[in-house]
């Protein structure tokens, strides 16, 4: 079958968008690649907890597939918002690469080891909670653009030490320059891609079910279903991190208020035909724990 794919035109996107094409042209098919410029794409100067808006690097991506002008859409799954626009849905989630966060440091200096006021950069609320807390003395800066433009800005000296996450980082090549690998809670779906279609669009679902890896699967129900019950935009510091152990569903995640003072943390195991029950489970736990405080005060 000829294949309209729609993605980002970054150079991570397109990288994620041809190695979908490479395995869809194993299986015979023949591949186009659509580029579309998102609302995320063009506003390059802000943090997106700022801008708010759910979805920014995958509106207009949706849009295309709503009118018809592409027949699939690759995301990186940690972009894609927990409800999605009526007569759409992620038909499969690609194997997880890696899900950590890295940082990369000028000088070589794990986090532990980074001299008082350094400085790090990330845009992103979830790492920003998760440096402060292991080292509150760091300044945490704003850091937005592709991954080669945040390298590029370390280089210019415009931070210390930057945090990215270590698959965006594998797939445009900088695995060398790794300073460490972080312990940190992931995002929700970091890691995996996820591949929407129209849910009408049966017979393309069943070619591309050889895209999908159930257990990366799995783990994305249960984060996403903790996602959505916590109703956590990018505005709320929070990350979940699922993982299979045998037949078991382990997930851990936590909720915190935008210092990092209030870091709420808890686990929960389920059988992983349940997971998106076991993800809001957790989410639930989380918000009697505090959490709810937590979201009262970031949205009044
Ligand atoms: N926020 C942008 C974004 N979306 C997906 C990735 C990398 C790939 C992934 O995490 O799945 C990145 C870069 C980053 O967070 O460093």
């Amino acid at each position: 079958m000829h294949l309209r794919l729609g993605t980002r035109k970054s150079k991570l996107a397109l990288w994620q968008a041809n190695y979908v094409k490479s395995l869809l042209e194993k299986e015979g098919h023949t591949v186009e690649i659509v580029t579309i410029t998102t609302s995320g794409d063009k506003i390059k100067d802000v943090p997106l907890a700022k801008i708010g808006g759910k979805g920014l690097f995958v509106k207009e991506i949706e849009e295309a597939l709503l009118e018809g002008r592409i027949d699939l859409a690759v995301h990186s799954l940690k972009d894609v918002p927990t409800v999605l626009p009526e007569g759409l849905e992620i038909c499969c989630v690609t194997k997880r690469e890696d899900p950590y966060d890295v940082l990369i440091s000028k000088n070589s200096q794990k986090l532990e080891d980074l001299p008082p006021g350094s400085v790090v950069g990330t845009s992103s609320l979830r790492r920003k909670v998760q440096i402060l807390r292991r080292r509150p003395d760091l300044k945490v800066e704003v850091l937005r653009g592709n991954v080669d433009t945040r390298i590029r800005k370390l280089e210019e000296g415009l931070y210390d030490s930057i945090v990215l996450a270590y698959a965006g980082v594998k797939r445009m090549g900088y695995e060398h320059m790794i300073t460490q690998i972080l312990d940190f809670i992931p995002a929700v779906g970091q890691g995996s891609l996820a591949i929407e279609v129209r849910k009408e669009d049966k017979e393309l679902k069943k070619i591309l079910s050889v895209l999908n890896h159930e257990e990366s699967m799995i783990c994305a129900k249960a984060e996403r279903a903790f996602l959505k019950t916590l109703e956590g935009g990018c505005q709320v510091p929070m990350g979940a991190f699922a993982k299979l152990e045998g037949d078991k569903l382990i997930i851990r995640g936590f909720i915190s208020d935008l210092e990092g003072n209030k870091f709420i943390e808890s686990y929960k195991e389920g059988k992983p035909e349940e997971a998106e029950s076991v993800g809001e489970a957790l989410a639930k736990d989380l918000l009697s724990m505090g959490g709810e405080e937590i979201l009262r005060e970031i949205y009044s």
